[in-house]
């Protein structure tokens, strides 16, 4: 791992976000194809992509009840407790409707709706993400959604979706599960099929061509994000322990060839420690070959003077996760102002939140913590305002409204306003 002072330009550039021009038109192919032809065309892709003839997409009862007799009770009970962590975390976010009543009458305030239903993919192309069901489902129980979808891509060598899966959509309440991903399934959760109502919103994670969907079906329903490959920046000192700086770096790097670890310091000596430790420790990795590339082109440390600067680099990269490794993290806190999820200490690395502690894993990347929230109950809900002007509060500022309706020139609003000062309906006209 190349050890950098810093430089004025931390930016690390992952051409992810646009796709090529060949898999931006094959996308758009597949969404025209399924608003045209439903089921026909996500039956085709999903035969060309994933190699499966589907036949009755929709997961059958039996099947999930046979997902529960794969997996071990002590599998089944985790996947529980780190549900009920979720949801326990996601309650907390909860706002309530408001109102304001003012003596003269007059109410103002706002309302909040679930939306109606939501689509969720669960990514299943490479690897299976039973902690990703839980993130995208959850959240939105917990905001009231009723109908809940999940869509996922069967594995090639079972043509089942995997029975983790399955389970975690069951224990997190998902109303029905159609075995179906990519571009094929996000344009059938926006247009619907013969099979699948449309739904009003998409949220969850996927590969490029997840993403290009999504982004070309947004505004038929809402989206939440486009997250792109995972990211961890590390602000440690010279009391971290090199071997979990190294391990929680490598933590992401298995993600994707195209995350990003980073470690910045004020210590030389951890620099040196965590570039041969992140070495040494990769050699023994399962998932070696997406490790080792995502390390080779993404993986950086960076050196400061002092640790204030070494906070200014985090706050300038705006990492998706952040570690805090220093002698006293929450000393810290105030200080740092983007980061789409803080980790803070020796005890809480990064995969407790991935799996266990309650916040959402599904998290700003790309340096867009500079302006965006991780996934939470507010994105599966809406406000609306309520106005209730009472008639005393109406006649003393009619006046007032109507000049400012001729100001932007707009006659028709300032008469709508002035036809109730002239008791034209107490008159009957
Ligand atoms: N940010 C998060 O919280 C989070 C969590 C889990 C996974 N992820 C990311 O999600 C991604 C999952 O990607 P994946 O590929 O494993 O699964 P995926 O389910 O997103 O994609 C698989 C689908 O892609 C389609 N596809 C494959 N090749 C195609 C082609 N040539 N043309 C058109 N369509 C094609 C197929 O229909 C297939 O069903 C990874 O990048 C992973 O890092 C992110
Ligand atoms: N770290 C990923 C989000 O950036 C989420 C994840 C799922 N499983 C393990 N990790
Ligand atoms: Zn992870």
């Amino acid at each position: 791992m190349d050890i950098l002072k810093v430089t004025n330009d931390l930016s690390i550039k992952r051409s992810i976000d646009g796709g090529t021009e060949e898999q931006r038109q094959t996308v758009k192919e597949i969404i025209a194809a399924v608003r045209q032809e439903g089921d026909q065309a996500v039956i085709r892709y999903t035969q060309k992509f994933d190699g499966i003839l589907l036949d009755d997409y929709q997961v059958k009862a039996a099947e999930i009840d046979q997902a529960y007799k794969e997996l071990s009770k002590e599998t089944i009970s985790i996947i529980k407790e780190a549900a009920e962590n979720i949801r326990n975390y996601h309650m907390k976010q909860l706002q309530n409707s408001w109102m304001t009543t003012e003596v003269d009458g007059t109410l103002l305030g706002q309302k909040i709706t679930p939306l109606d239903s939501v689509g969720v993919y669960v990514p299943g192309g490479k690897a299976a993400y039973p902690s990703s069901v839980l993130m995208n489902v959850l959240p939105a129980k917990v905001a009231g959604v009723e109908r809940i979808v999940m869509v996922s891509p069967v594995e090639r060598k079972t043509g089942k979706i995997p029975a983790a899966v399955l389970v975690a959509a069951n224990i997190a309440g998902v109303t029905d599960i159609y075995k179906v991903g990519g571009a094929q399934a996000v344009a059938a959760l926006a247009y619907g099929t013969e099979t699948i109502t449309p739904v009003d919103k998409i949220t969850g994670p996927g590969n490029i061509y997840v993403a290009l969907a999504k982004r070309e079906v947004y505004g038929e329903v809402d989206i939440d994000m486009i997250a792109g490959p995972s990211e961890i920046a590390i602000l440690a000192d010279d009391s971290a322990i090199p071997t979990e700086v190294a391990a929680d770096l490598l933590s992401q790097a298995e993600h994707d060839e195209m995350a990003c670890s980073i470690l910045v310091t004020n210590s030389e000596q951890l620099a040196n420690e965590v570039a041969i430790e992140v070495e040494e420790q990769l050699a023994t990795l399962p998932k070696y070959d997406i490790a080792s590339q995502s390390i080779q082109q993404f993986g950086r440390i960076y050196v400061t003077e002092t640790i204030e600067e070494s906070i200014a680099v985090i706050n300038t990269i705006a990492p998706e996760h952040l570690e805090v490794l220093t002698v006293n993290p929450l000393s810290l806190l105030g200080a740092i102002r983007h980061a789409g999820a803080i980790f803070l200490g020796r005890y809480s690395p990064e995969p407790v939140g991935d799996y266990f502690a309650g916040p959402n894993h599904v998290l700003p990347t790309n340096g867009t913590a500079r302006f965006s929230s991780p996934l939470n109950v507010d994105d599966f809900r809406k406000k609306s305002s309520i106005i209730y002007y009472s008639e005393s509060r109406f006649t003393a500022n009619a006046e007032k409204i109507a000049s400012f309706a001729r100001l932007e020139g707009l006659e028709a609003h300032a008469r709508s306003i002035e036809k109730r000062l002239q008791s034209e309906r107490k008159e009957g006209k």
